[in-house]
This record gives structure tokens, sequence and C-alpha cells, in this order.
């Protein structure tokens, strides 16, 4: 396996998505998952976008994401194309508030999987990419479940110190305490 190539593909309809389509990036990051990051839009370059997703899995990549905003077609296009599995982030507009993009890249007709993350969602996007990548018996997978469950773990944690820091409060404002 060649340990430079970049196994993610992290594409979006244009460059404003970047400020939430930068949180999957975070994500793989976090995981040592090398990525690459690209405009592609299906309304905008469409020739190329085709060519895009056709060639993504020849060049190792294992996972796309793509996040879109408003008619959000991208998703959906590279998913018909490419053999990969393909997670897509609507990213909300000023209008509509990302149902339109959600609902563009949810509603996909039978037999071309796009797996939606919520309006806005990237970082769940590359964590659910990094537990794609985390499948199976190589020593790849084997390193990603171990860090998953530390991740896990230190969600854990946090989750638990602001129980006890609301028990407290909850315990100080209790009536005739
Ligand atoms: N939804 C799509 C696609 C596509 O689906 O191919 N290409 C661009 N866009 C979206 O248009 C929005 C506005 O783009 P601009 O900010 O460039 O005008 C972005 O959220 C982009 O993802």
């Amino acid at each position: 396996m060649n340990t430079t190539a970049p196994m993610v593909s992290l594409v979006m309809g244009s460059d404003s998505d970047w400020p939430v389509m930068k949180l999957a990036a975070e994500a793989l990051h976090e995981f040592g998952i090398l990525f690459e990051a690209d405009v592609v839009s299906a309304h905008r370059m469409p020739e190329d976008m085709i060519a895009y997703g056709k060639a993504a899995h020849t060049r190792g990549i294992r996972v796309i994401i793509a996040g879109a905003g408003g008619a959000a077609h991208l998703p959906g296009m590279l998913a018909s194309v490419t053999p990969l599995p393909v997670i897509g982030v609507p990213v909300p507009l000023k209008t509509l508030d990302g149902m339109d993009s959600l609902l563009s890249i949810v509603q996909m007709p039978a037999g071309v999987p796009v797996a939606t993350v919520s309006i806005g969602g990237a970082r769940n996007a590359g964590l659910l990419a990094v537990r794609m990548l985390a499948i199976g018996a190589d020593d790849l997978a084997a390193g990603l479940q171990e860090k998953l469950i530390t991740f896990a773990e230190s969600l854990r944690q946090v989750a638990s110190e602001k129980g006890a820091v609301l028990r407290a409060a909850v315990a100080n404002e209790a009536p005739g305490t």
C-alpha cells in the first residue's frame, strides 16, 4: 500500500463550501488519514466531474466525501459513476438553511446510494470515512479501530464530566438547600 497517496477524496461544489467542509478535513487529519481536497461541480464542470468520479478508485481513493449547497447534485452524480462509497454533506446556504441541499442529497433513487450526514455535518462525514477505512483485518484497519475506541472513550469522558457539573449545579439550586 502506498502510504503517501490520499485515501479519501474531499470534494465540494464551490470553494465557498470550505468553511463547512474543512471540518471533515480536520477529522481526517486527527486520524492521520491522507486526503485530497478539490472543487468539483456537477453543475459548472460536468465533464470534469464525471472524469474525476470515474478515475477516483483507480488512483487509490477508497471513500469520497462530497459536499454541496442548494441544488446539491454533486454527491449523487459522483455516486452514479464510482464504485466507491460516497458520503454526502448538505451545506447550508443563506436561503432555506440547507434543507434544499439535504433533500437533494438524501433522496436518491434505489441503486445509487449516498450516505448522507446532517446539514453541515462535515465532521461526522470525516469520522464516517475513518470508520469505513477501519473495516477489515489489515494493519490500517486495526490501527484505526484502536484510535476510534480511544476517541469514543474521550467523548464518554467529556459527557460524563458535563454530567457531574450539571448534577452539582442542580444540587446547589435544589429548593430548601
Ligand atoms: N450544489 C452545487 C453544485 C453541484 O451540485 O454540482 N455545484 C455547486 N453547487 C453549490 O452552489 C453553492 C453556491 O456556490 P458559489 O458560492 O460558488 O456561488 C455552493 O454551496 C455549491 O456547493
